[in-house]
């Protein structure tokens, strides 16, 4: 038996132990599972309590379960659910009463989400809505999740599809009728006066501000600057934890260390790393040549100083901020930490060529805390920018940017050769289509066809 049409089952909550467990059946021989435990098959979609028995007729649980019919399920195929005490033994003990079942096996990891694609309850960007919902650590990512879960990209894709594919039916139209010049002309305009909305249409999606996109990933900022300046104590601050060892000891960071934080519903990593200098000590070198490594991939970078006006050595392709720490021991402003000498700027960094030589974006004392909210605000305001408001941004991932880039090379491709050759723009057409269908996840030229031979059968 092919393994799709195999039974699958799996743990569908969390790790036990806990109150209670999920476990999840999908396919043929759900109903029978079921059945064979439960004594009989539940009324469905209504919860039962049943005691569950084995094949041995030994007691598994004291149960509720569910009977999901296909294909009014979440996979479309027969689904049974068994709600049943999270421990390990009695997880143990039903799993080995599902395995008894002949082609009934454990799930491989995102197989029901994979059915339930494949039986078209979802499409690709749904399927991917659905990982990302799973994985959302934050607001932002939650609410961009859900956006997309509710189909939001996937309609307006299928929307740009269908009209597609009735340009192209059009143009195809028209070759056959490229012996009569006229009907041809005559179908080429309004095939190219939808494509040049379409266009329009997808290239607004594209140029959306923002990256929503790497919401999914987060942004990455980087903390660095020479030896003991104070980098560790102003991560720990950050991550309000001792995530990093703080000492007066130069040279006390080597790796490069991460901690994720959640700044205002925008996931951010901050990374501390290896104060930078010339050293002989082959660890503490390896540590530069990380925290340089690291620091060159950030999206934002933090140079610390702990005197005014220090050169920072990045390539100006990444943001950085000067931010001078230790402003404690500076002796004319130690007394007056209430008097909003935190920051310099106002709370938000100073634009490039704005920014005074020798002074600082910001000024704080990691240690003692003061500037901090500046700063923060600051961060929030920078990751606001950078993810675009995010409410209106449609696409979730990189493979969906790239798939609508395609589109939109190979529409304007078409337009472009429509009036020297409406084969060559036909043949773009369809890969505009097809990187749609990729998008969705169905590539099928088939209904390209479809509508051709039904709606434009022209007395052939
Ligand atoms: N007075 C004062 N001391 C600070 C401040 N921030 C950090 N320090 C002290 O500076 C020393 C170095 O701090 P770290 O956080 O370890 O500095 P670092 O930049 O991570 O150092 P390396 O990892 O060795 O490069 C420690 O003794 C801290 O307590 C501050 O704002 N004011
Ligand atoms: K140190
Ligand atoms: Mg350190």
């Amino acid at each position: 038996m092919h393994p799709r049409e195999q039974t699958i089952f799996a743990l569908s909550s969390g790790r036990p132990p806990s109150a209670i467990a999920v476990v999840r059946v999908s396919g043929p021989q759900a109903g029978a599972t079921l059945t064979a435990l439960a004594g009989k098959l539940p009324a469905a979609r209504l919860a039962t309590r049943t005691l569950l028995r084995d094949s041995t007729a030994q007691a598994i649980d004291d149960a509720v379960v569910l009977w999901f019919p296909g294909p009014a399920s979440a996979t479309g195929e027969d689904v049974a659910e068994f709600h049943v005490h999270g421990g390990r033994a009695v997880l143990a003990s039903l799993f080995a009463a599902l395995s008894v079942f002949e082609d009934v096996r454990a799930a491989e990891p995102g197989e029901f989400t994979r059915r339930a694609f494949e039986n078209g309850k979802l499409d690709l960007t749904e399927a991917e809505a659905l990982d990302d919902l799973i994985h959302a650590d934050t607001d932002r990512q939650r609410r961009q999740a859900l956006r997309q879960l509710k189909g939001l990209l996937g309609d307006r894709v299928r929307d740009w599809r269908t009209r597609i594919i009735e340009a192209s039916a059009l143009i195809e139209a028209g070759i056959d009728f490229s012996d009569e010049g006229d009907v041809s002309a005559e179908l080429m305009a309004p095939a190219l006066v939808k494509m040049a909305a379409l266009l329009g249409e997808i290239e607004q999606v594209l140029a959306a501000q923002g990256r929503a996109e790497r919401l999914r990933d987060g942004l990455v900022v980087a903390i660095t600057g020479p030896p003991n300046v104070g980098k560790s104590t102003l991560m720990n601050q950050l991550a309000r934890r001792e995530v990093a060892i703080v000492s007066p000891h130069a040279g006390t960071t080597r790796d490069v260390i991460e901690v994720q934080l959640d700044l205002d519903g925008y996931p951010v990593t901050v990374i501390d790393t290896a104060g930078i200098r010339e050293t002989d000590d082959p660890v503490e070198q390896e540590g530069v040549r990380r925290a340089r490594a690291r620091a060159a991939e950030a999206d934002l970078v933090l140079w610390l100083a702990d005197a005014p006006g220090a050169e920072h050595p990045h390539e100006a392709t990444t943001p950085v901020w000067m931010v001078r720490n230790k402003v404690d021991l500076d002796p004319k402003k130690s007394d007056a930490t209430d008097s909003g000498i935190g920051v310099a700027g106002e709370g938000r960094p100073m634009a490039e060529g704005q920014r005074p030589s020798n002074r600082s974006d910001f000024e704080i004392s990691a240690s003692r805390g003061d500037g901090l909210s500046e700063l923060i605000s600051a961060l929030v305001m920078f990751a606001q920018e950078f993810f675009g408001s995010g409410e209106g941004g449609l696409i979730a991932r990189d493979r969906q940017r790239k798939l609508l880039e395609q589109t939109a090379a190979s529409l304007r491709r078409s337009i472009s050769v429509a009036e020297t050759s409406e084969e060559l723009a036909a043949e773009d057409l369809r890969a505009a289509a097809q990187a749609l269908g990729r998008l969705l996840g169905r590539v099928d030229v088939e209904d390209i066809l479809d509508v051709i031979f039904r709606e434009f059968c022209i007395g052939k």
